[in-house]
């Protein structure tokens, strides 16, 4: 499998403070890679570093084979950026938009014409490609910004944070423009706060918290690795006493919070068992009964604690 994105020990200091401390990891081609951590955890910086905006001050950074740094140009090529901010022209309609990106990228203008016109179908935006951006709603701005960052056909792309603040419509056009990219070969690194976003689309995540890399893996298996205490919630057709541990082989704990009780288990099937002999003591029946898996999120804070201890 191709290395796309290699990071090697990268570090950047402001002043005294490392914010990002030693990080390395390597993305492989076709991978989605998500990049999480919480705010000022050195997310931004790090992108920054692999995409050559920043120097790093030891470490370095390699996009499909290309140093960042020395070889910027060969490396710059090859991926395109969807900033967390936007970076399109508000007085300029999307075409012309689209065209100032070909132009610094040194496209031909057939070439540019040819692009335009291919990813303004893809996004939604042909319509209204003659329009001044300033028009634009939030999401249809946020598609334009990615089809700006396809012009020249990257093989790799790096997106910040790209459905903050975009309704359920807009975030699930640009999730699924991100799946069918991804399905034509686009290798993706996305930076995102969204664990359920990161849980659905990326094969592998890392996790940074102050500046130092503490999980790196795929989502089900960093799930997996927490998952030591398994969650039941159930409810029964009437009030049942209060359940205690020890009450019930393989419970640690039961909260009723409204008509359901929460029960944290040891033993995932012993404690199905137990709650379905109870409810035939208590002479009532079991309205519903629901295992839970951890989330992504119940994995990220769980982990970014751990560390802090
Ligand atoms: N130019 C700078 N000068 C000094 N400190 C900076 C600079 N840029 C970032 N920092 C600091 O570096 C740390 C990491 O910032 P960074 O923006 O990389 O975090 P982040 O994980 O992207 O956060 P967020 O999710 O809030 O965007 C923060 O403490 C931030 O204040």
């Amino acid at each position: 499998m191709t290395e796309v994105i290699r990071a090697d020990c990268l570090t950047k200091k402001f002043g005294k403070n490392t914010v990002v401390d030693h990080v390395s990891f390597e993305v492989s081609e076709g991978e989605i890679f998500g990049f999480l951590g919480q705010n000022g955890a050195g997310k931004t910086t790090t992108t920054r570093m692999l995409t050559g905006v920043l120097p790093s001050n030891s470490g370095t950074a390699t996009i499909l084979g290309y140093d960042i740094m020395k070889s910027p140009v060969y490396a710059k090529q090859r991926f395109g950026v969807v900033p967390e901010t936007s970076n399109a022209y508000i007085d300029l309609s999307a075409q012309q938009n689209m065209f100032l990106m070909g132009e610094l990228y040194d496209l031909p203008k057939s070439k540019i014409l040819r692009r335009t016109e291919e990813l303004l179908t893809l996004v939604g935006l042909i319509e209204r490609k003659d329009q001044k951006v300033q028009a634009y709603s939030k999401g249809m701005k946020q598609r334009l910004i990615l089809a700006m960052s396809l012009i020249h056909e990257p093989e790799l792309l790096f997106l910040d944070e790209p459905t903050s603040g975009l309704d359920v419509q807009s975030t699930h056009m640009i999730l699924s423009l991100l799946r069918d990219l991804n399905r034509n070969g686009m290798t993706i690194f996305l930076t995102t706060h969204n664990m359920e976003e990161a849980n659905q689309l990326c094969n592998r995540v890392g996790i940074i918290r102050a500046g130092k890399m503490i999980a790196l893996d795929a989502p089900e298996k960093l799930k997996s690795a927490i998952d030591r205490e398994h969650r039941i919630e159930v409810s029964f057709a009437k009030d049942v006493p209060s359940i205690e541990p020890g009450d019930l082989p393989g419970i640690i704990r039961a909260e009723k919070t409204g008509d359901k009780w929460q029960i944290i288990v040891s033993d995932k099937d012993a404690a199905i068992r137990s709650i379905v002999a109870y409810s035939g003591e208590q002479n009532t029946a079991i309205v519903t009964l629901n295992t839970l898996a951890p989330t992504l999120d119940e994995a990220f804070i769980r982990l970014t604690r751990e560390e802090e201890k």
